[in-house]
């Protein structure tokens, strides 16, 4: 990833559309994408690693980080609370080097606020129905979970337009192709140039 602008990327869209496996797509090709690793209290899935996924907190910890400022923005999601730690993220753009968040729509809409010079990228599905046997198909959640998230869903869709940009990920390869090109891309005042919006159909 050469010339990446020192800039803040947000990727967000519903839960199951694709935001992890496209990221890590565009990580295989490009392993020096940095990508922030998010706390969160959620009960590890399998496979999952601490440090690497997730840092798995308890709802203590999670507490001790917000009073301290210790995050750039945190969100309760589906009955569990996330957040990206704030320290990483800060030496990264100090740095000069890019620094990628994947984060459901509350914390973009907080880091809108915070860093209104980030760029904020909406992960859109082909259709409704895709969206919805993706999450089924990746069977990490029960059913009631999965519903949950459907219904969430629904309102993240609503919100694609408040993005400056929409990547549909209708197929990993060609939306990290998208993504990377974003990431690349030098920084702009003007970054509202949507590439489309999605369908709930
Ligand atoms: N373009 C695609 N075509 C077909 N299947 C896909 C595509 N992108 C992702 N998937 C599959 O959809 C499922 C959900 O993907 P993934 O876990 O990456 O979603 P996510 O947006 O990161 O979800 P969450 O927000 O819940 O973490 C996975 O089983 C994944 O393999
Ligand atoms: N606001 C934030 N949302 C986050 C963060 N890390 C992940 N997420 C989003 O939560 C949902 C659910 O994730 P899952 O791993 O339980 O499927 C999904 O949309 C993630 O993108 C964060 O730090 N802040």
């Amino acid at each position: 990833m050469v010339d990446a602008p020192a800039r803040l990327t947000v990727l967000s869209g519903p839960s199951g559309v694709g935001k992890g496996t496209v990221v890590a797509e565009v990580r295989r090709r490009h392993p020096e994408v940095w990508v922030s690793v998010s706390v969160t209290t959620r009960a590890r899935r399998q496979g999952e690693v601490d440090g690497v996924h997730y840092h798995f907190v308890d709802d203590a910890e999670f507490d001790r980080l917000i009073a301290e400022d210790g995050l750039l923005e945190w969100a309760e999601y589906a009955g569990n609370r996330y957040g990206t730690p704030v320290a990483p993220v800060r030496e990264r753009l100090a740095a000069g080097a890019p620094a990628l968040l994947e984060i459901e729509l509350q914390g973009a809409r907080q880091v809108r606020e915070r860093q209104p010079e980030a760029q904020l990228v909406f992960l859109a599905p082909p259709s409704w129905a895709v969206l919805v046997s993706r999450l089924a198909g990746r069977g990490s959640e029960p059913a009631e979970v999965q519903e949950r998230r459907l219904a969430i869903a629904q309102a993240e869709l609503d919100a694609a337009g408040e993005f400056d940009r929409v990547v549909v990920n209708d197929d990993v390869a060609r939306a990290a192709d998208e993504l990377v090109s974003l990431l690349t891309a030098p920084s702009s005042p003007c970054l509202s140039q949507g590439t489309g919006a999605p369908t709930t159909d």
